[in-house]
């Protein structure tokens, strides 16, 4: 088990870590959610070994972990970090890549070995294509390979599928992340992605200017949302006082409203908008509105006119 306890960390005289407690059991995955600049991957640095923890420890199985100045070599070895600088050698093919990280004692076993990491990144057909030749995307996927090759007890991921096409992504996600489950390999991921953060993780930890704003598992994260900075990672979402939302409700409490709980009505309510823009989002159209001098977003089925006024109702529960 992973123990984290971070009182403060700064680079200089600005605190960007503070208060950062967490546990991270065999096989658990936990994905830092915050934007950037917040200090998410100075944590991966941090647990990884790069930068010395002066106020804090952090422990592997009950074991303290020492950092920088006391190790010849920088970063634990049962831990892998994939960084968002590709670290791989630009004139070896991907299959040398790969081979410079398994024992070379068995070299059968070790082709094998290969061939079931390119096909868990989907790059069976680069495996002798030189790295220095291959897309941003291509690059990043022989990176999370080489980091899966050693098999390492914590997988460490800053920013993993941000070169990687959304074509791609969903099915990469999924057989990297199930990977992981089944080798029972714990994994840290970095990340800006709140769609990755729910599906794949086990807990989500939300930073905000280096805190922790949210730590909980997804489904709790979500239902707790209530600021602007919380919302925000789900993508466009609206502040709206109660009293507009509920007919029998006079509290001027504002509540986040997501544009999936409100639809048009044909009833008079209370919430009348003003359009500006439909954009089509494939299974619906998002539209951009006006309530009360301030933007409001809503779905809609159908695309809507620019300067139609409409009555909007609440479905909490939708
Ligand atoms: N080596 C360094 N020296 C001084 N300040 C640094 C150093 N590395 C990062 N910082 C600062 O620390 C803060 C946190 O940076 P960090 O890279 O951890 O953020 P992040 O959340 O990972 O951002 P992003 O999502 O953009 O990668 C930033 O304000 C950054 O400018």
């Amino acid at each position: 088990m992973l123990k984290v306890e971070i009182d403060s960390f700064s680079y200089s005289e600005k605190i960007i870590l503070k208060d950062i407690n967490f546990t991270l059991k065999a096989g658990e995955h936990l994905s830092i959610l915050g934007e950037s600049g917040c200090g998410k991957s100075t944590l991966l640095h941090l647990i990884y070994g790069l930068l010395h923890l002066e106020n804090g420890k952090i422990y592997y199985n009950n074991k303290q972990l020492l950092g920088p100045k006391n190790a010849l070599i920088p970063g634990e070895p049962f831990m892998k970090l994939v960084a968002q600088e590709f670290n791989i050698m630009p004139f070896s093919t991907v299959a040398e890549n790969l081979g410079s990280h398994l024992s070379r004692l068995d070299e059968e076993k070790d082709e094998k070995r290969i061939d079931a990491l390119l096909s868990t990144v989907e790059m069976e057909t680069f495996k002798h294509t030189l790295v220095k030749n291959l897309s941003g995307g291509q690059k990043q996927r022989v990176v999370l390979a080489k980091a899966l090759a050693k098999e390492p007890e914590i997988l460490l991921l800053d920013e993993p599928f941000s070169n990687i096409d959304v074509f791609r992504k969903n099915k990469l996600q999924r057989k990297i992340f199930n990977y992981l489950r089944e080798k029972n390999i714990s994994c840290i991921t970095a990340t800006h992605d709140s769609e990755e953060a729910l599906s794949f993780s086990d807990q989500i930890m939300m930073l905000k200017n280096g805190t922790m704003e949210m730590y909980a598992t997804p489904e709790s994260i979500y239902n707790d949302i209530s600021t602007e900075y919380q919302a925000g990672f789900f993508g466009e979402a609206n502040l709206l006082p109660k009293s507009v939302l509920h007919s029998k409700e006079n509290s001027s409490e504002e509540i986040i409203v997501f544009p999936h709980q409100l639809r048009i009505s044909e009833e008079k309510t209370q919430l009348l908008v003003h359009v500006i823009k439909s954009y089509f989002k494939g299974t619906h159209f998002l539209i951009e509105a006006i309530f009360n001098g301030k933007i409001i977003f809503f779905n809609s089925t159908s695309q809507l006119k620019k300067n139609e006024d409409v009555y909007l109702q609440y479905l909490e529960n939708a």
